[in-house]
């Protein structure tokens, strides 16, 4: 058994579920990889002054770094990407927030970032996209983007199920196809690799459940679920089908016109929700060209992953775009964005995203003056043309400043 190398915090308390949450909790963190090294200092900076601001010294968080990525294997062993002790963390601590980790593209070590949220069953990829006003935008009305994505964080063939091409495995798995279930379509069968995508009913119905309950608490105007089921008719077409049979047996919706298109009254406030599907393909223009017709969102995991980016670029980017994996039991909050290697060790890139996912972590905690702060002072910082390289590149009159300027540009802000 490898050694421990996490310290911790002797002053803080552990957040435990279903208990009121502490004020002074111990939060794990992990720095992750590339930019990581200098966003997740700035977050950390940005967010203990906003709630020390928004608290007077009363609340603080307590940080505990755990290990995962690069600089796991630097501590733990040349094999050591994700060590127990920090799964073990991650659970006991509940609530946590994730800098972005490397995948190697082709061969290599599968995603650490997948391998989290299938340990956690952090089903939920909650990824809101809001317009900053001021944050350069390619569209017209940028501010009509108001878009909360619910991507299924479990499944689908982002689950990394897949064998190389010419493999033993994939030989076999090929003959199988062929001789047991009697598929005459694969092209070139002696070249395939192959890959498998699961897409289940219960996946499904958590996660469609989960956005649905988004919608009414945070009284949203509709739900539209994006799928490929026109194609992928028993994954993708089974995502559409149970979700529209959801929203009717468990919150009540009525086929509008014969369906499929359903709607249901909220019942905190009385306003109609619309359940309603797009094929992806569509969708994606649909939200360029029209996103004022769409609000939250409920889809399968490669989809939402594409999704999430695509919407992020219309309002200023994935510097810019915060995350939640959640499940019923933990939080994990994270970036939209990846590691950005270019850029490792710049002190350039945007805090910006990662900073937003610990505002969504102080809300999730209950901690809304905090979160308020993070957001007005973002606000504030943006207006006055202060911004990273990203922005800076696609604004008139912008000072263009460092990531960790941004942070502390913020915090004068507060
Ligand atoms: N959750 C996670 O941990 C994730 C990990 N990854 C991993 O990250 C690695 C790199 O992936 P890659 O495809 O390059 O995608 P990245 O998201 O890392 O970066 C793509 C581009 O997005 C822009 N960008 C990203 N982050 C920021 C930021 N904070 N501020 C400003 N601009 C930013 C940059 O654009 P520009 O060049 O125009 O300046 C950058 O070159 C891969 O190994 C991938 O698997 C990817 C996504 C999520
Ligand atoms: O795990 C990775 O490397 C990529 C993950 C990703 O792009 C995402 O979850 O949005
Ligand atoms: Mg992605």
């Amino acid at each position: 058994m490898s050694a421990s190398h996490i310290k911790v915090p002797a002053a803080g308390q552990k957040i435990i579920p279903g208990q009121p949450i502490p004020n002074n909790p111990i939060i794990p963190f992990i720095e992750g990889d590339g930019i990581g090294i200098d966003i997740t200092p700035v977050m950390i900076k940005v967010i203990d002054a906003a709630v020390d601001k928004a608290y007077d010294g009363q609340k603080k968080i307590h940080w505990m770094e755990v290990y995962a990525g690069e600089k796991s294997t630097k501590l733990y062993g040349p094999d050591e990407w994700l060590p127990k002790e920090t799964f073990d963390a991650l659970k006991e601590y509940s609530v946590s927030i994730k800098g972005p980790m490397t995948t190697p593209v082709g061969g290599g070590i599968r995603s650490l970032n997948v391998a989290l949220r299938q340990e956690l069953d952090l089903y939920q990829c909650v990824r809101p996209v809001q317009y900053f006003q001021g944050v350069p935008s390619p569209l017209k009305q940028p501010e009509l983007v108001n878009m909360v994505i619910f991507r299924e964080n479990t499944e689908d063939i982002y689950a990394g199920i897949e064998w190389a091409a010419q493999s033993e495995a994939a030989k076999k798995v090929i003959k199988f196809l062929q001789d047991e279930m009697g598929v005459k379509k694969i092209r070139f069968p002696e070249t395939s690799g192959i890959g498998i995508k699961p897409v289940s009913i219960e996946g499904t119905q958590r996660l469609v459940r989960a956005a649905i309950k988004y919608a009414i608490e945070n009284d949203r105007k509709s739900l539209t679920i994006v799928h490929k089921g026109n194609i992928m008719k028993f994954t993708e077409g089974l995502f559409r089908d149970v979700a529209y049979k959801l929203a009717q047996e468990e919150f009540g919706a009525e086929l509008i016109d014969g369906g499929p298109w359903c709607k249901f009254k909220n019942p905190n406030t009385g306003r109609e929700i619309i359940v309603k599907d797009a094929i992806a393909d569509a969708f994606l223009q649909q939200i360029l060209l029209r996103p004022a017709e769409y609000d939250v969102i409920a889809c399968c995991n490669l989809n939402g992953d594409y999704i999430s980016d695509a919407l992020a670029a219309q309002v200023g980017g994935i510097g810019i775009a915060p995350g939640a994996n959640i499940s019923d039991q933990y939080a994990c909050f994270e970036a939209t964005h990846g590691t950005a290697p270019k850029y490792a060790g710049q002190d350039k890139v945007n805090p910006g995203s990662l900073i937003l996912s610990a505002e969504m972590m102080l809300r999730h905690l209950g901690w809304k003056e905090a979160a308020d702060l993070v957001i007005h002072s973002m606000e504030a910082a943006i207006a006055d043309k202060i911004v990273t390289y990203d922005f800076a590149r696609l604004m008139d009159g912008a000072t263009e400043v460092s990531c960790s300027a941004f942070g502390d540009a913020m915090i004068a802000r507060m």
